[in-house]
């Protein structure tokens, strides 16, 4: 048999296309059998069901975030830090000082933009659930609590990174301020005043501050006494709004 150009062209374009059927039939076996134990006669939306179940818990918690209702007390917070003014906020547990907590953080990184709103806790494990950091990562010294002001302003003065952090700083907010003593609390705003350079209370930073004293207490293991932050010399100068929330949600 004589074979033309136009019938070898033919031939060859068909030993493509059954290439394609095949390399396509691998493919689609490989996706039924993908994500299930065994061969399934049907497509695995596992990946997909999971992706769509995130995307949808996630818009519920942005709705959820942004729907709640504020109450009065709540809002008087609100409205002061808008205003600028550094605030303390108490109250019993399950009266939503960490859910407000978040928003003023918000509200803070609009006020003095993102990179100058310092967010940290006393502790790591409620410093994870405002998304901040340590205090005492923030601080850049980790054994400060025995610390005279000026040995704090020391012993931060050889880390670059920490003064930067001192320096930049717009607005500072400190949850779980219960388990910080009033030694620590003198001993910053000291630092605070000394690396911003400015001669006001905390240096002029905005000062944030949640927590209940009637929950831990500061962790000292070199004093037997321990003072808690309120009993800081600086500690009624710093605020200029403090607030206890009465309200219990949980
Ligand atoms: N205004 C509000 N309306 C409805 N629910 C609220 C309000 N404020 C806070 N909550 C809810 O109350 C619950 C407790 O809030 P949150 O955890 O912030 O309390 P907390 O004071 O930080 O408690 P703890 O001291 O135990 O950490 C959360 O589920 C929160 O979403």
């Amino acid at each position: 048999m004589q074979f033309t150009e136009d019938t070898l062209n033919l031939m060859g374009l068909r030993e493509v296309k059954k290439m394609r059927f095949f390399t396509l039939g691998i493919a689609v076996a490989t996706y039924r059998n993908s994500g299930t134990k065994g061969y399934s006669s049907k497509p695995s939306y596992g990946f997909y069901t999971k992706y769509k179940n995130k995307d949808k818990t996630t818009t519920e918690k942005k709705q959820r975030r942004t729907k709640i209702p504020w109450t009065e007390e709540q809002k008087s917070v609100l409205s002061a830090v808008a205003q600028g003014s550094s605030v303390f906020i108490t109250g019993s547990a399950g009266t939503g000082k960490t859910e407000l907590l978040m928003e003023v953080v918000k509200l803070l990184r609009k006020l003095h933009t993102r990179s100058k709103v310092f967010v940290t806790s006393s502790t790591g494990v409620s410093s994870f659930a405002i998304k901040g950091q340590t205090l005492h990562s923030f601080i850049g010294v980790y054994d400060a609590n025995n610390c005279s002001p000026e040995n704090l302003l020391d012993m931060i003065m050889g880390k670059k990174r920490a003064i930067s952090r001192w320096e930049k700083a717009g607005a500072l907010v400190i949850d779980e301020i219960s388990m910080v003593d009033a030694k620590l609390f003198d001993g910053l705003e000291f630092v605070a005043r000394k690396l911003k350079g400015v001669d006001e209370t905390w240096g002029g930073i905005q000062l944030v501050v949640a927590g209940d004293f009637c929950q831990l207490p500061p962790v000292n293991q070199n004093s037997k006494y321990v003072s808690y932050a309120f009993e800081a010399d600086c500690w009624n100068d710093s605020f200029d709004f403090q607030i206890e929330l009465t309200k219990i949600f949980r």
